[in-house]
């Protein structure tokens, strides 16, 4: 079984809202069929502390979960790379906020000592590779090519948002990072640990930093999610 989940109910109804044969009620854990494959839906609640418990809870009472999709919206660092209403899919998930901070820029896990897991075979310190195709193992579900138009890029998660321009630029090119999020480290974390792929595809609402309502589209994003499912499943 595939589970798709978003922070809030209302981009779960965008993502769902356009799939054929797609009987959305509107309830986590609520399952139902598209063609031959069965398909979970999860609001795991806004930022990683949610994200973690609602996911990791989820997974226990679903132990069928093949998969885990995490959609919704996200900031661009860098409008030119990834504009508004375009869409992200994560090449790694990063939580800048993890470690020892001796400055204004991010903290350092390494300097910490501990990773969060891992100690003495593969630590995770702050970064986790995905991989932008994994969705494509599932060939007979989703298309085996990434969507035209998709663009790959590293990931941030963060409980603390980009509130100025400063503060995200200096994110992004610490960790040469193209999109802002509050849950996609969090739900790639609880994937690693029970070893169930994950895979997290956003679209761009705003550029992250900025408070200005001209930088900001949440129209274009929802749009944008809502034909998600016809870009990646095998046949819309
Ligand atoms: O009021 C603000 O300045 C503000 C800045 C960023 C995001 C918000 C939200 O209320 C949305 C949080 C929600 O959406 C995802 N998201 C969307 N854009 C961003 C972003 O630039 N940085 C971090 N998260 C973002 C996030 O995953 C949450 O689920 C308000």
């Amino acid at each position: 079984m595939i589970l798709f989940t978003a922070a809030t109910l209302k981009e779960l109804k965008h993502f769902c809202s356009s799939m054929s044969g797609f009987d959305f009620q509107g309830s986590t854990g609520h399952c139902t069929w598209r063609k031959h494959t069965r398909m979970l839906l999860l609001t795991c609640g806004v930022g990683p502390l949610n994200a973690a418990l609602g996911l990791q809870s989820f997974l226990a009472a679903h132990p069928q979960t093949d998969m885990v999709i995490n959609t919704g919206i996200a900031g661009s660092y860098d409008l030119d790379l990834l504009p508004i209403g375009s869409v992200c899919v994560a090449s790694a998930e990063i939580w800048p906020e993890y470690g020892i901070r001796t400055g204004p820029g991010p903290a350092d896990p390494e300097l910490l000592g501990f990773p969060l897991s891992g100690q003495d075979t593969s630590p995770v310190w702050n970064r986790i590779e995905l991989d932008p195709r994994q969705m494509s193992n599932y060939g007979d579900v989703f298309n085996e090519t990434l969507p035209a138009g998709w663009t790959a890029a590293a990931s941030l998660t963060v409980a603390g948002v980009s509130g100025t321009l400063e503060v995200a630029r200096e994110l992004a090119g610490t960790f040469n990072a193209g999109m802002e999020n509050m849950e996609g480290f969090a739900l790639a974390y609880v994937c690693r640990n029970k070893k169930i792929p994950f895979s997290e595809v956003r679209t761009i609402s705003n550029l992250a930093g900025s408070r200005n309502s001209r930088d900001w589209n949440f129209r274009d994003a929802f749009s944008s999610l809502a034909r998600l499912p016809a870009q990646m499943f095998k046949n819309g």
